[in-house]
């Protein structure tokens, strides 16, 4: 029998006294905030290549200890200048206990080594100094598992299977992949954007402010629904919910955009009327955006 989606309190008041019971043995899911951190990657094959690719997509530096030849990519990315500056690379095999870097002075360490007993004295080690380790090959090894994943600019998904099946992790995340709408990453976009102007508006933390701030948020974004907040990157746009909306502390949708005034936002909500068939839609508001824009030049010029 499928087991429960996992639900906790949420700001909604009906879930905050459901107490779901708790179903121990998940990972903690965390999205690792690692810009300019010191992390210690053992190993220079395809494996130890891909975990660089993910680290210095995270902004991380990385001291990298592995012997020539190194796999090819990571040579790429060391030679690479826009990435060389992240790397510490030495060349040379990692020692165990003896060796003069020491795996305290890293925030994560990982190793993808063809050496077991190595790779159980720095999993030891790692356990003595309260360091973060993960052993490649060796579950009960690690404190954190890799997972398939999947970027699309700031919106990141990971896909875990608890060290079940690796590969059914990564056809799972296939079909997520091919399960989101193709303007997913312009609507996060999107939101990003209108937060960041909330909060030039309304700065601040915590406290009543913080709290109207989290309210209006959440039911605008509630209101115009994933699949228009890729329009929120429109800089007139977002002044205008922002203007009329929060200003008023009231939500403005979609639907309410055509009494705020100008009247190309009449035939800008219309269009955005439909649902996910919203390629065309933003092209058509493109058109819409740049004939306003001419129809204004003429005026102009007469
Ligand atoms: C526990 C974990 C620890 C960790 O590495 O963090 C772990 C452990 C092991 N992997 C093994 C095998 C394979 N691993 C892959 C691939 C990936 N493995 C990844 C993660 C994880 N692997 C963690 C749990 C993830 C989870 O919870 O779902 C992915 C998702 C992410 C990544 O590594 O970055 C990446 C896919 C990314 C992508 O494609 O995008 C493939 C397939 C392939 O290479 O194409 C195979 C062969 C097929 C198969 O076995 O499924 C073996 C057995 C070795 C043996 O049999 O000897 C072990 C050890 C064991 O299971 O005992
Ligand atoms: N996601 C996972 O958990 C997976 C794990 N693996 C395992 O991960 C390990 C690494 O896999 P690959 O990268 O394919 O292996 P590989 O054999 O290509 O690379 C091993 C690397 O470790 C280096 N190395 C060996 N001893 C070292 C030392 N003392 N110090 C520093 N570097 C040292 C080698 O020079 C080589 O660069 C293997 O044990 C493999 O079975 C393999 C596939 C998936």
């Amino acid at each position: 029998m499928a087991s429960q989606l996992a639900k906790p309190p949420t700001r909604d008041e009906a879930d905050q006294n459901s107490n779901p019971s708790i179903v121990p043995g998940a990972s903690l899911l965390l999205a690792l905030r690692l810009a300019s951190r010191p992390i210690l990657l053992i190993g220079g094959g395809l494996v130890a290549s891909q975990r660089l690719y993910f680290l210095l997509e995270s902004d991380a530096h990385i001291t990298l200890i592995s012997p020539s030849p190194l796999n090819p990519s990571i040579q790429h990315r060391i030679d690479d200048p826009s990435t060389s500056s992240q790397i510490t690379w030495l060349n040379r095999p990692y020692i165990g206990r003896k060796d003069e870097v020491k795996v305290s002075d890293f925030d994560l360490v990982m190793t993808a080594i063809d050496d077991n007993d190595l790779s159980k004295e720095v999993c030891d080690l790692c356990r003595e100094e309260k360091v973060m380790v993960n052993v490649a090959d060796i579950p009960p090894q690690c404190d954190f598992y890799f997972g398939a994943q999947l970027r699309r600019g700031p919106l990141q998904i990971l896909i875990s299977t608890g060290g079940m099946g690796p590969r059914a992790g990564a056809m799972i995340r296939d079909i997520v992949l091919e399960a989101l709408p193709p303007n997913i990453e312009e609507a996060v976009e999107g939101v990003g954007l209108l937060r960041a102007d909330l909060r030039k508006r309304a700065p601040g933390v915590g406290g009543k402010l913080g709290q109207e701030r989290m309210d209006w948020m959440k039911e605008t974004c509630d209101v115009w629904g994933l699949a228009k907040m890729e329009k929120f990157r429109d800089q007139e746009l977002r002044n205008n919910i922002l203007d009329q909306g929060w200003d008023n502390r009231t939500i403005i949708g979609p639907k309410e955009l055509n009494l705020v005034g100008q009247s190309w936002y009449k035939h800008f909500s219309d269009l955005i009327s439909s649902d996910w068939s919203s390629g065309l839609g933003g092209f058509g508001f493109g058109v819409a955006v740049t004939s306003v824009g001419i129809l204004l030049v003429f005026r102009y010029r007469r």
